[in-house]
């Protein structure tokens, strides 16, 4: 199902008292002034304060709780791993996958995203699955191209059902931590572009059921501006997911 949809992904910061300290302020500061709209919000810790985090969020509101990552084994001697049932057991309902820190720093494969997608899938979590080009790529003119084969390869391969699951994120690589953000005309065209390409894979309704999220500086100033857009359904949002005023302002600009 389409909905709007605010992520915030914290990477790798945070004590456990900085995030219990930085979780409690949102929320409140979401419960107080995030009325009507029907945004869903998902936060996205580091692994060890999933639990934590988790806690915090009120029961049947629009708070959910996501990892930023998992493995592709069920299970078994891995050591330093976690699992997406470990997640789905911490209360997670979303997983991050195929962020392009992953891809850069891990040498995660579209290979192995198949993996954990199916993993993630079987374990009952839904994949934010994050799409998005380089600076070099984008300056050749290879955005589309690019996007379109990081979707066939990565996602294109699950059933209508599966599919059914996942949110997509369009992050380009330059404008994530850097200041720069997309405008919304970038992004709009590459959300068309990907809803076209879901349509072409699947079918017209899978396209338009599906939540495109934009990441990569996005902040209070220009989120309103980009959640205008026709096809973007809201945002996955790295620095300023941080700061709990930031985040609350993002928050309500839908
Ligand atoms: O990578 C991002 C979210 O996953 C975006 O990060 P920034 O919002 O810090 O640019």
């Amino acid at each position: 199902m389409r909905k709007n949809i605010v992520a915030g992904n914290w990477k790798m910061n945070t004590t456990l008292q900085d995030a219990q300290a930085l979780i409690s302020e949102i929320v409140h500061m979401v419960q107080d002034e995030v009325t009507g709209s029907a945004v869903e919000v998902v936060v996205c810790p580091p692994f060890p304060f999933l639990t934590a985090v988790g806690k915090q969020l009120p029961e049947g509101s629009r708070f959910h709780l996501g990892a930023q990552n998992c493995h592709q084994k069920e299970s078994g001697a891995f050591t330093g791993e976690v699992s997406a049932r470990m997640l789905q057991s911490m209360g997670a309902e979303y997983v991050i996958l195929g962020h392009s820190e992953r891809r850069q720093y891990f040498q995660e494969d579209d290979e192995l995203l198949s993996q954990k997608l199916k993993a993630a899938l079987a374990a009952g979590l839904r994949p934010i699955f994050c799409v998005g080009e380089s600076l070099e790529t984008r300056e050749a003119d290879e955005t589309f191209s690019f996007i379109e084969k990081q979707l066939k390869d990565g996602l294109f391969h699950l059933s209508n059902e599966e599919f059914d699951q996942v949110v997509i994120a369009y992050e380009p690589i330059w404008a994530i931590g850097t200041g720069k953000t997309a405008t919304s005309a970038q992004a709009q065209e590459v959300h068309a572009f990907i809803r076209e390409q879901i349509a072409r894979a699947y079918d017209a309704e899978a396209a338009l059921n599906t939540s495109i999220l934009y990441g990569g500086s996005a902040n209070a100033q220009n989120a309103r501006e980009l959640f205008s857009q026709p096809d973007v359904d809201g945002g996955l949002i790295g620095g300023a997911s941080l700061k709990s005023r930031d985040f609350t302002e993002i928050i309500k600009s839908f």
